[in-house]
């Protein structure tokens, strides 16, 4: 028997609203089982069958959510994921002192479906003391130390008036929100046509609101993308449209806005993998998706084969350029694959053995507007914690290291660090490289639009391929990040138990 479709949109409904799912999303709601519903169909002769209802391919949050809301519903689901872990670009570095998040970090106090499924669960959310983006910086502008208090009267503040008080770290966010056009407006309203005459690149749109080019140099050393002028301006704005859509309306019941799981934000997909009847498959990385007679059949690179009568792929869509789809993508959703990109980033760790910045006193944490861009001092999860450190670098200059092993990244940061900051020359004990696209599975951090994508892309990235629904932080359109994968999840879910 088919879902009740007014009982589950409740249920979602319910879960967006913080709410953990009902009963009745689980009750009632037992489809027979695959193998004995699914049609035959004969390939080279030989009888097939789905083994499965559905097949999810990726256990990132997006993918697991999906799973678990079609399982929730009846519906037979094996997930399968490329790597030997689950999580995707949830990553707590648990081997590592401190357990730092290599990825998704922060938890806002809007991001409903997330926060539900993390009470479901039975895990918590705390705050670690001194998160987040209120660590004091030591800003480094060529070559100059410019301490956070001396920056407003400082000769190489590009800003004029009040706005002299803001800070380097804050240009790109702030003055790319101000006047914000979707300000007010539905968080979807970034794909409305209205709005495609700010599918322009981000430096471009803030030239005509008379941001100088100092500010726009400034504001690019953290921009995540190839560079400001790679970046749809639209991009840009519902990206902080939507991070100011909640601030100071939604807070936790502390008061806070963001918050972790407390162990690592690792545990959360962890416990959704564990929530499921059938346990993800790891190691499996799809090459292949064949759909026949309304079966899709799927190939992993070590042979193996799923068979579903739908297919949720998760898989981050320039990864798809490896993936061959039988019958083959075409058109504009094709163009989409080929030529979407992501934001790099690379992170280099360090435990700290000696306190460099006690030995200079000058502040431990840097931005700089040179090729290290940001150099910190982590936030310790527990105060017993070991310090550690860690370079971030997001910005254009994150791009060569796409060409380095991880002993050169090593190499080449200690090496500019020594430059920029000789008191951590034997402080600091390599500890590991991270970066989402070091790997076949990862495409970086998230997607980004490059001017006109918007336009031609957005409303194409949810179109389905016959019984492959994708999901993924990159086909959101109201929430991002975390949540824009649990939102993205839950649709591709829908479509299925709406639709199919
Ligand atoms: C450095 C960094 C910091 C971030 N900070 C935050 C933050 O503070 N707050 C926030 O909300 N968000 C943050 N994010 C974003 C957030 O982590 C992501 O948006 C979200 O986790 C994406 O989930 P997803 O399911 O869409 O994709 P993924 O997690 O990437 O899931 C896709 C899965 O597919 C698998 N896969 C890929 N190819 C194949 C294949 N061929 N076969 C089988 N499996 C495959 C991958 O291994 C992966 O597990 C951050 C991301 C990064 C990188």
């Amino acid at each position: 028997m088919k879902t009740n479709r007014r009982k589950f949109i409740q249920g979602i409904a319910g879960a967006s609203a913080g709410l953990i799912l009902p009963a009745s999303c689980t009750t009632n709601s037992k489809k027979e089982s695959a193998s004995s519903e699914a049609p035959a169909i004969h390939i080279k002769n030989k009888p097939i069958k789905a083994s499965h209802d559905v097949i999810v391919v990726g256990a990132g949050l997006s993918g697991l959510h999906a799973a678990m809301l079609l399982e929730e519903s009846g519906y037979d689901v094996q997930v399968i994921e490329g790597r030997q872990r689950l999580g995707g670009r949830v990553y707590t570095l648990l081997d590592v002192p401190g357990k730092p998040e290599a990825a998704g970090e922060y938890i806002g106090a809007n991001y409903a479906r997330m926060i539900s499924t993390v009470n479901k669960l039975g895990l918590e959310m705390y705050n670690p003391e001194g998160g987040g983006n209120n660590r004091p910086w030591l800003y480094n502008i060529k070559g100059n130390y410019i301490d956070a208090k001396n920056w407003e009267s400082h000769k190489l503040n590009p800003l004029e008036g009040e706005d002299r008080t803001l800070l380097p770290h804050r240009f790109l966010s702030t003055i790319s929100h101000r006047d914000n056009p979707l300000s007010g407006k539905p968080l979807d309203a970034w794909l409305e046509p209205e709005f495609h005459k700010y599918d322009i690149p981000h430096d471009q749109y803030l030239r005509s609101k008379g941001v100088n080019e100092e500010t726009i140099r400034l504001m690019n050393v953290v921009i995540h993308s190839g560079g400001m002028h790679r970046t749809s301006a639209i991009n840009e704005l519902r990206r902080y449209h939507v991070m100011h859509f909640s601030s100071g309306k939604i807070s936790f019941p502390d008061g806070t806005n963001w918050k972790m799981v407390k162990g690592g934000n690792s545990l959360l997909p962890e416990a959704m993998a564990g929530s499921l009847k059938n346990e993800p498959h790891l190691g499996k990385t799809v090459v292949g998706f064949k759909e026949e007679n309304g079966i899709v059949q799927v190939s992993c690179a070590d042979g193996s084969e799923y068979r579903g009568k739908h297919i949720i792929c998760s898989i981050p869509i320039s990864v798809l350029r490896n993936v061959t789809f039988e019958p083959h993508i075409s058109g504009v959703t094709k163009e989409a694959i080929d030529q979407m990109d992501y934001g790099l980033s690379v992170q280099a760790h360090f435990l700290v053995k000696e306190p460099f910045w006690e030995k200079d006193g000058m502040e431990a944490n840097m931005w700089t507007d040179g090729p290290l861009e940001r150099f910190a001092v982590r936030t310790k999860r527990n105060k017993t914690d070991p310090d550690a450190a860690i370079a971030y670098i997001n910005g254009p200059e994150s791009n060569k290291f796409r060409l380095m092993t991880d002993d050169q990244v090593f190499n080449y940061v200690e090496m500019k660090l020594a430059e920029m900051r000789p008191s951590t020359k034997g402080a600091l004990e390599r500890l590991i490289i991270q970066s989402c696209e070091r790997d076949v599975h990862g495409a970086g951090d998230w997607v980004y639009w490059q001017p006109g994508q918007v336009k031609k892309f957005a409303n194409h990235m949810r179109n389905n391929h016959g019984n492959i629904h994708f999901c993924g932080e990159h086909t959101s359109i109201m929430e991002r990040g975390m949540e824009g994968a649990f939102e993205s999840g839950e649709r591709a879910a829908l479509d299925i138990i709406l639709n199919a």
